[in-house]
C-alpha cells in the first residue's frame, strides 16, 4: 500500500493532540448581565433553577369541558356523564365560581382548572342536549389536564452554567421568568491572512495572484461560533509587517488566528515571527488536510495558525479551533455526533494521516445512511466543502476504501457550516 509522503512517524494523532491543545486554553472568567433579548448565542455563566412550578397551575390541554371524573356513570354500555354547565374559563381568565357535584364548565386550552374538577374532555366528544352537557368518558381521570409542576418543580435546575443560549434556551429562560441573565463576555478573535499572492475582492488579478477567500470563510465560521472578530486584512509575506500585525492583533484579542505561512516554504514566516514574539506549543498533526496547523501564545492571546490551503484552513478551524473557542467561551464541551454510513463512491487514500474527506450524507429508499465523496479532494478545492454536509473520517492506517464499505461520518454542525 503506498504511504502518504507528507506523513511523518512523529506527527501526533488528532485524538491525542486535541486534549493537549485544550489544556492550553482557559475559560473566560469575566461575565456580564444582559437582558434576555440580547443573550442569544451567549454562554450561561450560572446554573438556572426554576423559581416557579412549570406549569404554574393545573390547566386544560384541550378546548372542551372540565368535570369530575367521579360524575361519570355507566349508561348504555359506556361511561358518560350528563352535567349542568355553570360557567367557562379562558386562558388568562379563570372561572371564579364554584362547581358543585354534577356540574361542568367550558374550558379553553391553557385555562386554569377549577380546584374541584379533575378531568377535561375535548369539545368534539361532547353533545349538548337541551340543558344537559353529555360527556363521553375520556381514557382516565386527569385526562387532558396539565398538572402544576409536572414538567419542572420550583427549585429544580433547568439549565447548567456552560450552556449556549440558543432558541430553546431563550424560551426556557423566559418560561421561568428570567428577565436578565448572567453570561460570559464575548470572545474577541483577531484574524488576518498572509500571502503576497492574495488580492482583495474587486481588484483585477495579475499573473500569479488569487483572491483572498480564507478571510471570508473564516469570518463565516467565527460569526457562527458567536465570537466578535477583528478583520486585520491581508498581511504581506514580509517579516516586519507580520511582526506588527501580530503585536496589534495580540493587544486587541483573546485569540489571534492567521491563515497561511505555517509550512516550510521560503516565504512562510508566520511560525518564525510567532516564535520570536511569543511561543509555538504545537506544530503539525497527522491529519489531512491541515497538517501544518500551529498553536501557541502571543502576549495574553492564544495563537492558532491555520494552513493557507482553503480546505485545510476550514477543516482545522472546524476540528481544532472550534473546540478551543468553545472552551474559552465557557461552554461545556460536547463530543461530535459520529454516524456509520455505507460508502457509495470509492475513496482514494494513502495510509499515514487521519483524513477528513468531504461527503454528502443521505438516506436511501430503505432508510439506510449512505455517503458519497464530493469528488476531487485537493486541499485547495473549496467547492468540496460547499458541496458537502459531512466529513468522512478515515483512520490513519486506512488505505483506499471500496464502494460498500462502512465508514465513519461526522455531519457538519448545522450552526457552523
Ligand atoms: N515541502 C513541503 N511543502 C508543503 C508541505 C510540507 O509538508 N512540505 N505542506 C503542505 C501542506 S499540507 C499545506 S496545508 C500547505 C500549507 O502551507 P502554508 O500554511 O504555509 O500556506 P501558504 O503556503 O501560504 O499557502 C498554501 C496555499 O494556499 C493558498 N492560500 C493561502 N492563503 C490563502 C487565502 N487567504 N485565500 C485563498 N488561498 C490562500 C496559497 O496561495 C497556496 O496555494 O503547505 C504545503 N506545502
Ligand atoms: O495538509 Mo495540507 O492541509 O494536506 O493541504
Amino acid at each position: 500500500m503506498p504511504t502518504d509522503p507528507c506523513a511523518q512517524p512523529s506527527l501526533m494523532h488528532p485524538d491525542q493532540a486535541l486534549p493537549l491543545l485544550l489544556e492550553r486554553v482557559q475559560p473566560l472568567t469575566e461575565t456580564q448581565v444582559l437582558p434576555l433579548a440580547q443573550a442569544l448565542g451567549r454562554v450561561l455563566a450560572e446554573d438556572q433553577a426554576a423559581t416557579i412550578d412549570l406549569p404554574p397551575f393545573d390547566n386544560a390541554s384541550m378546548d372542551g369541558y372540565a368535570f369530575r371524573f367521579d360524575d361519570l356513570v355507566h349508561s348504555q354500555g359506556q361511561q358518560e356523564a350528563s352535567l349542568t354547565l355553570v360557567g367557562s374559563a379562558f386562558a388568562g381568565h379563570p372561572y371564579a365560581g364554584t362547581c358543585p357535584r354534577g356540574t361542568c364548565i367550558r374550558i379553553m386550552t391553557g385555562a386554569p382548572l377549577p380546584p374541584e374538577l379533575d378531568t377535561v374532555q375535548m369539545q368534539e366528544l361532547i353533545r349538548v342536549e337541551g340543558e344537559w352537557i353529555r360527556i363521553e368518558a375520556p381514557h382516565a381521570r386527569g385526562a387532558n389536564v396539565r398538572r402544576r409542576g409536572e414538567e419542572v418543580a420550583a427549585g429544580t435546575q433547568v439549565l447548567n452554567a456552560g450552556t449556549r443560549i440558543n432558541a430553546a434556551e431563550m424560551g426556557v429562560l423566559a418560561t421561568i421568568g428570567v428577565a436578565r441573565v448572567r453570561v460570559y463576555r464575548r470572545l474577541t478573535v483577531a484574524f488576518f491572512s498572509t500571502g503576497d499572492e492574495l488580492r482583495p475582492l474587486g481588484s483585477p488579478l495579475a499573473a500569479g495572484q488569487i483572491y483572498d477567500s480564507n478571510r471570508y470563510a473564516i469570518q463565516g465560521l467565527l460569526s457562527r461560533a458567536d465570537v466578535d472578530w477583528l478583520d486585520l486584512g491581508v498581511v504581506a509575506d514580509e517579516p516586519e509587517a507580520l511582526r506588527q500585525a501580530f503585536r496589534s492583533a495580540a493587544a486587541q484579542a483573546d485569540m489571534v488566528l492567521t491563515s497561511g505561512g505555517v509550512s516550510v516554504g521560503a516565504a512562510d514566516y508566520t511560525k518564525q515571527i510567532l516564535e520570536e514574539e511569543g511561543k509555538i506549543s504545537f506544530w503539525k498533526l497527522a491529519i489531512k488536510p491541515g497538517k501544518p496547523f500551529a498553536m501557541g501564545q502571543i502576549g495574553d492571546a492564544i495563537f492558532c495558525g491555520l494552513p493557507g490551503n482553503p480546505v485545510s484552513s476550514m477543516v482545522t478551524f472546524y476540528k481544532l479551533v472550534w473546540p478551543l473557542l468553545n472552551k474559552m467561551q465557557g461552554l461545556t464541551q460536547t463530543l461530535p455526533l459520529l454516524l456509520d454510513a455505507t460508502l457509495k463512491s470509492q475513496i482514494r487514500k494513502q495510509a499515514g494521516r487521519v483524513e477528513y474527506q468531504r461527503g454528502i450524507l443521505s438516506r436511501n429508499a430503505t432508510g439506510e445512511l449512505e455517503v458519497t465523496v464530493t469528488g476531487a479532494q485537493g486541499s485547495g478545492m473549496l467547492t468540496s466543502m460547499s458541496l458537502a454536509n459531512c466529513f468522512i473520517i478515515l483512520a490513519q492506517e486506512q488505505g483506499d476504501t471500496p464502494i460498500g464499505a462502512r465508514v465513519r461520518v461526522e455531519p457538519f454542525n448545522s450552526v457552523l457550516c
